[in-house]
């Protein structure tokens, strides 16, 4: 099938945020794809860096460290001083909610919050046992409580999207949309 031709002008770096198990890391990779952009996740930036898992990182460092090693990791992929080719990123589920990570993101990227509901991030998440926030003796509980927390914050994002059921072609698809959409409603007049 030909593949859609698609439009997003200009763009510059595009950054997915939202909650854990939203799908930042999967639906980034396709869209890069879909886009011809290069992909980076910021997680798996700061493993590379640290040669450590995200879980040992916040082991061994805490979180407060863990967050600044993510502030410079994301800095350094899309200040366009130090990054020239517009990237789209993954990042952690908790990036945004650093004042400092936020005012990076939302300066040199376009901001995509991926949102989901409870039930879809807690099945997801439950996957596997590499989240360390989750580590406790209810999960579900702490997903909420964070979900409350950090919703507000996320929805400082340029654009919002709430994840299709299905395939993961429609949330790709969503996205692409919702770009277009804000780059339409945004375009600054021609001279
Ligand atoms: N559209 C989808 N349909 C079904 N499963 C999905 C979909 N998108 C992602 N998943 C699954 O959900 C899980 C979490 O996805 P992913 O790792 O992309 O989330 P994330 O937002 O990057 O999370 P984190 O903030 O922890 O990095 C994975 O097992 C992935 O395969
Ligand atoms: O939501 C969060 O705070 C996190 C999400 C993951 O992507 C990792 O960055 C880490 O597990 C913290
Ligand atoms: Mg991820």
């Amino acid at each position: 099938m030909p593949r859609q031709k698609i439009a997003v002008s200009d763009a510059p770096n595009i950054a997915l945020i939202g909650m854990m198990g939203v799908g930042k890391t999967t639906i980034g990779r396709r869209l890069a794809r879909r886009l011809s952009r290069e992909f980076f996740d910021s997680d798996h930036e700061i493993e590379k860096a640290s040669g450590r898992t995200v879980a040992g990182y916040f082991r061994d460092h805490g979180e407060a460290q863990f967050r600044e090693g993510e502030k410079r990791v994301i800095n350094r992929l899309v200040d366009p001083d130090i990054k020239k080719a517009s990237i789209i990123l993954a990042t952690g589920g908790g990036a945004f909610t650093h004042e400092e990570t936020r005012e990076i993101l939302n300066t040199h990227c376009l901001t995509v919050w991926l949102k989901g509901d409870l039930d879809t991030l807690f099945e997801r998440v439950s996957r596997n046992n590499k989240r360390p926030l989750l580590q406790v003796e209810n999960p579900r509980a702490k997903l909420q409580e964070l979900i409350e927390a950090r919703h507000p914050i996320y929805a400082q994002a340029h654009i919002h999207v709430p994840i299709a059921k299905g395939p993961h072609i429609r949330t790709v698809n969503r996205v692409i949309k919702a770009i277009q959409k804000y780059q339409e409603t945004n375009k600054k007049p021609s001279p």
